[in-house]
């Protein structure tokens, strides 16, 4: 390996980077990181951690709303100061990670990597050569190419906005316009979401994408379907976004949120054999690139599994695993669970209800759970789940809505990769009373 500057370099430093560069710098390789913005990538600065962080005081709201009549409804976010707050967490995380990298002993190199050949990095004028790369280079915010668009802002803008707009419209109808109009209309702001299609958060089960919607309306969220957005013009300190039906309407801000595109150019894949497409970097069942010293890891591939921390986290771990020769196994993904953050949030894992109507080995049971668990459920009549049985009584999917979705998820994707059935449950016991304990007490009579 002596004539190469590393054994392993990756391009990139966020979760489908560093997991791996920690594991392999453990096993004795010499590691090197290249990172072009922000240390640890977009999860930790841009995206996950902030936006739950920005979303905590607005949960708290939310739980205030089910106990009207018992607790003072009189409380207000202010945020500005909770942009602060936000600094103050998530701005030291990237240092920290940096700091725990270098004391790793990994090789930090801050610039943008750009491949020459199979073997050999450029970063901004200096050369490393490497035995093999990984590239985790991500995905950016999708511009739309229309007139104005220079008005237009990302994700990462919204979560440093130091004042709320008093109007704020959001183009597209996906996960990230939810999650921030959902915390937007909370302020007091008149929200927009502009689609252009007629069904919005495509992938996340019908009956509970109705329910978010209808209560956002009755929040104050405006939707407007089948809009597709022409240009936006600036009026003095508005502006005006205008749609091909010719539907205008006035906004202080606007964020264009219609989806991510994978980084694929201007990195020199061409100059290492590496094949790609729009859509991302081709890989084998190993995630070996075209090109096999050369691997691709997280949100920069070409492939049909959810695009999330935690899966770029597992291509990372196997990644590591791989190089060390601890699993020469092709990667094989679990049922990875998918959470929309939302008030309420709304999450899923395993076969769905829309696969289930498709195959009659499954049993789709709708459990109520919120007005069951009353008690232990916070007033939050409306949650509930749809689980879904296959034929030999196990467990194989479910979709949740309702505030703890996120945790209840967790709870059920361990059932669910475990093929858990009632007999399996009835050898634990839980902890009572907690929303979970409930949740699984009626899971269990669903599965006898
Ligand atoms: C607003 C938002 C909210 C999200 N919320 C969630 C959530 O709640 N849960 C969840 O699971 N997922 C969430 N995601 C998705 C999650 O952030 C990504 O799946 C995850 O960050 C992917 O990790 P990655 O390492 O593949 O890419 P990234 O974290 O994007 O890292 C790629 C890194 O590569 C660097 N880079 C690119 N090109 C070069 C180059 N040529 N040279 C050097 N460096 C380069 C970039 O600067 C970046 O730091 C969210 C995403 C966004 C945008
Ligand atoms: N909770 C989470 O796990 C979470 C949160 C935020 C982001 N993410 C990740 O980030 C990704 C990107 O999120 P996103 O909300 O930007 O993407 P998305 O794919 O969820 O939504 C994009 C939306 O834009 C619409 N759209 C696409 N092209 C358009 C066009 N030309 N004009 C108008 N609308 C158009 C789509 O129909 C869709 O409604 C997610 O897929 C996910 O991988 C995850």
């Amino acid at each position: 390996m002596a004539q190469y500057d590393y054994d392993v370099t990756f391009i990139g430093s966020g979760h489908a980077a560093w997991h791996a560069a920690m594991t392999l710098r453990q096993g004795d390789m010499k590691v090197a990181i290249i990172e072009k913005d922000t240390i640890a990538g977009t999860c930790t600065n841009f995206g996950c951690n902030p936006k739950i962080l920005l979303e905590g005081p607005f949960e708290v709201l939310e739980e205030l709303g089910h106990y009207k009549g018992i607790l003072d409804q009189d409380v207000n976010v202010h945020w500005p100061s909770l942009m602060e707050y936000k600094k103050k967490v998530i701005n030291p995380m990237s240092d920290g990670l940096k700091q725990m990298f270098e004391h790793a002993g990994i090789d930090i190199h801050m610039g943008h990597g750009i491949l020459q050949d199979a073997h050999t990095l450029e970063v901004e004028g200096q050369t490393f050569t490497s035995d093999k790369f990984v590239v985790a280079t991500g995905q950016h915010s999708n511009a739309l190419d229309i007139k104005g668009s220079e008005y237009t802002h990302t994700s990462r803008d919204f979560m440093d906005m130091e004042e709320m707009p008093k109007r704020i419209t959001f183009i597209g109808g996906g996960i990230i316009t939810f999650e921030f109009a959902s915390i937007a209309v909370k302020t007091g702001a008149e929200v927009h979401i502009v689609s252009h299609s007629d069904e919005v958060l495509g992938g996340f089960h019908r009956g509970h994408v109705d329910k978010l919607t209808g209560k956002l309306e009755a929040e104050g969220i405006q939707f407007h379907y089948n809009e597709d957005t022409n240009e936006i013009a600036k009026d003095g300190d508005s502006y005006i976004l205008k749609t091909e039906s010719g539907l205008t309407l006035e906004t202080d801000y606007v964020v264009d949120a219609t989806g991510r595109v994978p980084n694929v150019s201007g990195i020199g894949l061409e100059n290492a054999g590496v094949k790609f497409t729009k859509k991302g970097i081709q890989v084998d069942e190993y995630l070996r690139t075209a090109q096999p010293n050369i691997y691709a890891s997280g949100d920069v591939l070409d492939k049909a599994v959810p695009k999330l921390t935690p899966t770029a986290t597992f291509e990372s771990d196997y990644i590591a695993a791989h190089i060390l020769g601890i699993n020469p196994e092709p990667l094989k993904y679990p049922a990875i669970p998918m959470v929309l953050y939302t008030l309420p949030r709304l999450s899923s894992i395993g076969v769905t209800v829309e696969e289930a109507k498709q195959d009659d080995r499954y049993t789709v049971k709708t459990i109520p759970f919120g007005e069951r668990l009353l008690f232990e459920y916070k007033n939050e009549t409306e949650a509930e789940m749809d689980i879904i049985i296959d034929d030999q009584k196990r467990l194989v999917g479910a979709e949740i809505y309702g505030n703890d979705a996120a945790d209840l998820i967790n709870v059920l994707t361990f059932a669910v990769n475990q093929k858990v059935t009632a007999q399996d449950l009835s050898t634990m016991i839980f902890a009572f009373p907690s929303p979970s304990s409930g949740v699984i007490d009626l899971l269990k009579f669903e599965l006898l």
